[in-house]
């Protein structure tokens, strides 16, 4: 490869970034633990058999007890009626070894999602969905923040350091990624343009932003050339895409060769947003703990 050809963004090692902020987590826990007496639980509810969110639950389980928190795992066939899982709820919030609690996305059909969402104590929200944590994060309030755009936050600030005055454009407008990660921004002086599906011209969008953060769930949609060079490019997107040969590989929402050449830096997929998910979430049952028992204890990677 000659210099001209040479990727020119940084990496930004989501996979690094992660394992470093579980290691501290570990450290808060053991302290909590030692000097307190108290051990977070984190419960995970999952409904059905849905392979990927399988394999998240999995590693959350796995991830939760390496840092020597409890893992409560709660697993229910895809045909559960809604009444039982608002029930589960309800003993979960009730449970004093529980300080987090996740219902992992998507539920089947015929479950209401918002109102699932609605019956987890705000306390306890670990995922930052509940309309109290939501209301919180808008008017700058102390709520829990969701994990994957408090991931990007982290790694965006790790990069940049200060974002005051940048222009960020935020591509999604879902209320797991895009309305929180446009809310954070603001939060960091920011000036935010939201785009989404009905946006008139994306491209033109894209390109005067200083920082692209693009959720919107659509294989490689961003392309280079609506990158402004130095651009600093968070990709949320998580898409199993199948090849001509049969093979299937995950790509971003950006198409990351092109990007590659012209951000200043730019998370891969895998290994960028995808793992500080899970680790926010980590990050999330220990402060709900230390708020739950009126511990103040020092955050875990304090990025604002
Ligand atoms: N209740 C929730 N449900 C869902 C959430 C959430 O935050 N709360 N987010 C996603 C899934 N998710 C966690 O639940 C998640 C997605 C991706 C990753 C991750 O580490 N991705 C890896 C690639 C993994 C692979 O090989 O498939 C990466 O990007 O490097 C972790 C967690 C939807 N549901």
């Amino acid at each position: 490869m000659t210099d001209s050809q040479s990727p020119r963004a940084k990496l930004i090692d989501g996979n690094a970034f992660s394992a470093a902020l579980r290691d501290e987590i570990a450290t808060r826990v053991h302290e909590l633990r030692d000097l307190h007496h108290v051990v977070p639980g984190l419960a995970v509810v999952l409904v059905g058999e849905d392979p990927a969110s399988q394999v998240y639950v999995r590693n959350k389980h796995k991830r939760t007890l390496e840092t020597g928190m409890n893992s409560f795992e709660h697993k229910l066939p895809a045909d559960t009626p809604e009444s039982h899982l608002l029930t589960l709820i309800e003993g979960l919030n009730d449970d004093p070894e529980v300080h987090g609690i996740l219902v992992q996305l998507p539920l089947p059909r015929h479950i209401n999602a918002q109102k699932v969402i609605e019956a987890i104590r705000p306390d306890k929200d670990v995922d930052g969905f509940h309309p109290w944590n939501v209301g919180m994060l808008a008017s700058g309030g102390i709520g829990l923040i969701p994990c994957t755009p408090l991931g990007s936050m982290m790694l965006l600030r790790d990069t940049l350091g200060s974002l005051s005055g940048l222009k960020a454009v935020v591509i999604g407008r879902s209320n797991i990624v895009g309305k929180p990660m446009a809310h954070l921004l603001i939060r960091e002086s920011c000036t935010v343009t939201v785009a989404h599906s009905r946006t008139k011209d994306l491209a033109a969008e894209v390109r005067a932003a200083d920082i692209v953060v693009a959720a919107v769930g659509q294989p490689e949609m961003v392309k280079g050339d609506w990158i402004k060079p130095g651009a600093t490019v968070i990709d949320v997107g998580i898409n199993r895409i199948t090849l001509p040969d049969g093979k299937t590989k995950l790509v971003g929402d950006v198409k990351f060769d092109e990007a590659v050449q012209v951000a200043g830096a730019i998370t891969p997929v895998p290994g960028g947003v995808g793992p500080m998910t899970i680790a926010c979430l980590l990050r999330n049952t220990l402060t709900a703990c230390a708020r739950l028992h009126n511990l103040d204890i020092p955050e875990a990677h304090p990025w604002a």
